[in-house]
């Protein structure tokens, strides 16, 4: 694991590394799940139809299909530039960070992000640049993996996590460290509680969680509060 001042250049190298096999990777991993967490996202977050949406960490783009599909006008950012050259559309992406987002206050009416959390170098000062981005009233959506909670789930969870997708991630991408990286990277996950409370502090309200895939993923949805 990189020490803290140095994630965020290890999680770039990473990503620019891993990038032209990804999306198949993830697909696998998932079983292909993961599209249809999206689209729960998308739904859930009821962007109006003139809605502007933001993608942080938008990777390859698949929240950005997902938002096209229901013609909801979209831009993506990440940090990755090998990523975002794979993403389709590749017009409307932009090289950044979460942590300095290069955006006008109150731009935009809803902020989506995938997968994205863990590899953050610091997620609580990514909610406060959303809060910054987001219209008052707009709306944050976020998805990430989990832990189930109970024992037998949990314990089943951790021997795919943490045994079978290093290795087809490692066979598939030929980046045996990065797919290590993925089972130790949920150490970075706030606790449901600590959730609570970087919402609270980042200024947003009316947070809702839910959990699917048997517990292996969540999604968190909330309001910006008015200025
Ligand atoms: C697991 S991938 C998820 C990609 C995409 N959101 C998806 O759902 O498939 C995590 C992404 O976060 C990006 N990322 C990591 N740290 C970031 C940061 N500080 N700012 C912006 N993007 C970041 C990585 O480059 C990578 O593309």
């Amino acid at each position: 694991m990189p020490s803290e001042g140095a994630k965020q250049p290890y999680v770039r190298e990473m990503f620019d590394r891993i990038a032209g096999t990804y999306d198949l990777v993830n697909r696998l991993m998932t079983f292909g799940l993961d599209q249809g967490w999206r689209s729960r996202l998308v739904r859930e977050m009821q962007v109006d139809r003139d809605g502007l949406v933001l993608d942080l960490a938008c990777g390859t783009g698949d929240f950005l299909k997902a938002w096209a599909k229901q013609g909801i006008r979209a831009y993506g950012l990440d940090l990755s530039l090998q990523m975002l050259m794979r993403a389709r559309p590749i017009t409307g992406v932009v090289q950044g960070v979460g942590e300095a987002l290069p955006f006008l206050d109150a731009t935009f009416d809803a902020v989506s992000s995938g997968f994205a959390v863990r590899n953050f170098a610091d997620f609580a000062v990514v909610l406060h640049e959303v809060a910054r981005v987001l219209k008052p009233g707009g709306v944050v959506g976020i998805l990430e993996v989990a832990t189930p909670k109970s024992r037998l789930a949990r314990e089943l969870h951790g021997l795919y996590f943490g045994s079978v997708v290093p290795l087809i991630g490692g066979l598939v991408s030929s980046d045996r460290s990065a797919y290590r990286y993925l089972p130790q990277s949920v150490a970075y996950l706030p606790s449901d509680q600590r959730f609570e409370e970087l919402f609270a502090q980042a200024g947003f309200s009316q947070l809702r969680r839910w959990v699917l895939g048997l517990g292996a993923a969540q999604l968190f949805i909330a309001r910006r509060g008015a200025a």
